[in-house]
């Protein structure tokens, strides 16, 4: 890990996959992103986060945040998992608050990818195009149901002469985030093979697959309801949830990664609630083999397929 000031605005923390520093070009390059950034102030924020530090009150999520639209929604459900609840009252979530959720954006050049991020995690609009270069990533620190969650959030370059920079970050996602520009129907077409992409270095059934339209304001009626429609059909080809926003004006934007952080943190505590209670076997005190550490719901027998669905 090398410590740099890429472009003197902000103090960077930067590396590549094999942690070396980018060439010192890819940094020089005036009107791009750098290479690959975090700010130094998220990596610290990230490194507090075990010590269950207060979060900002608008990351504080306390009930299941809803979807956009129901026609191309991952769950329906108002309200967490009984196991989950359960398990966060008795703050029995094991390593979830320990750790960080890869989430990963991908998408076109020029789409929006960088502004919908820096909306959220800066709560800031550039009308000028940067492009990114590689990657970029920011980490956002919440509070789900009383639990600390952290979610790492990747920006990925859409241009071609990048993609093989951008995805050697790929792996490890566990959220999938398909950005199209709503204004532009190719970019939704392209989502496909972003996505197809992404699922090479990634297991389908291990991530949440997002499809979102960007720039909603800029467009309104009937146009947008046609634009939405198209892409709630490939949403629903894709398995993904739909989401429309704008970065611009910050419609939407808050309550969609409102919903990814549930999603992903519920799916994070079932994920460990089962792994616990499916290993630890203990011989007893007497002839009997005893399960140790399985929580009395755990016991029932059900597993993680049936402990995600709505
Ligand atoms: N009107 C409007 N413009 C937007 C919105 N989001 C992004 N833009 C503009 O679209 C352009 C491209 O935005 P970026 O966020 O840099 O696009 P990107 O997908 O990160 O592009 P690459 O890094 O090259 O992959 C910029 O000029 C932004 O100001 C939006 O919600 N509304
Ligand atoms: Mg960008």
């Amino acid at each position: 890990i090398v410590i740099v000031s890429a472009r003197g605005a902000r103090d960077s923390f930067c590396c590549s996959p094999a942690q070396t520093p980018p060439p010192t070009s890819a940094i020089r390059l005036g009107q791009t992103r750098p290479f690959l950034t975090g700010s130094l102030p998220s990596l610290m924020r990230s490194s507090l986060a075990p010590l269950g530090l207060p979060v900002s009150r608008d990351r504080v999520i306390a009930s299941f945040p809803k979807w956009y639209t129901p026609e191309a929604c991952l769950q329906l459900k108002d309200h967490f998992h009984g196991q989950v609840s359960a398990a966060c009252q008795r703050r029995n979530t094991g390593t979830v608050g320990l750790r960080l959720s890869k989430v990963v954006v991908v998408g076109d050049l020029y789409v929006g990818k960088t502004s919908l991020i820096h909306r959220f995690c800066k709560n800031v609009f550039d009308r000028d195009y940067k492009a990114t270069i590689g990657v970029d990533f920011e980490i956002e620190r919440f509070e789900i149901a009383g639990i600390p969650y952290s979610l790492q959030i990747w920006d990925t370059a859409g241009q071609e002469k990048f993609k093989c920079i951008a995805s050697a970050y790929y792996r490890g996602a566990q959220v999938i985030i398909t950005a199209f520009d709503l204004t532009d129907v190719q970019t939704l077409a392209h989502t496909r093979q972003w996505l197809a992409d992404a699922l090479r270095e990634n297991a389908a059934s291990s991530c949440f697959i997002f499809l979102v339209g960007t720039k909603k304001d800029l467009l309104s009626g009937a146009a947008c309801e046609q634009a939405e429609a198209e892409a709630v059909h490939l949403a629903n080809e894709m398995q993904a949830e739909y989401w429309s926003v704008s970065a611009k004006t910050g419609e939407n934007v808050k309550a969609f990664f409102s919903r990814v952080a549930a999603l992903s943190f519920e799916h994070s505590v079932l994920q460990d609630l089962e792994r616990r209670s499916s290993t630890q076997l203990q011989v007893g005190d007497g002839d009997l083999i005893r399960m140790k550490g399985s929580s009395p719901e755990s016991q029932e027998g059900r597993g993680l397929s049936s402990l995600g669905c709505c």
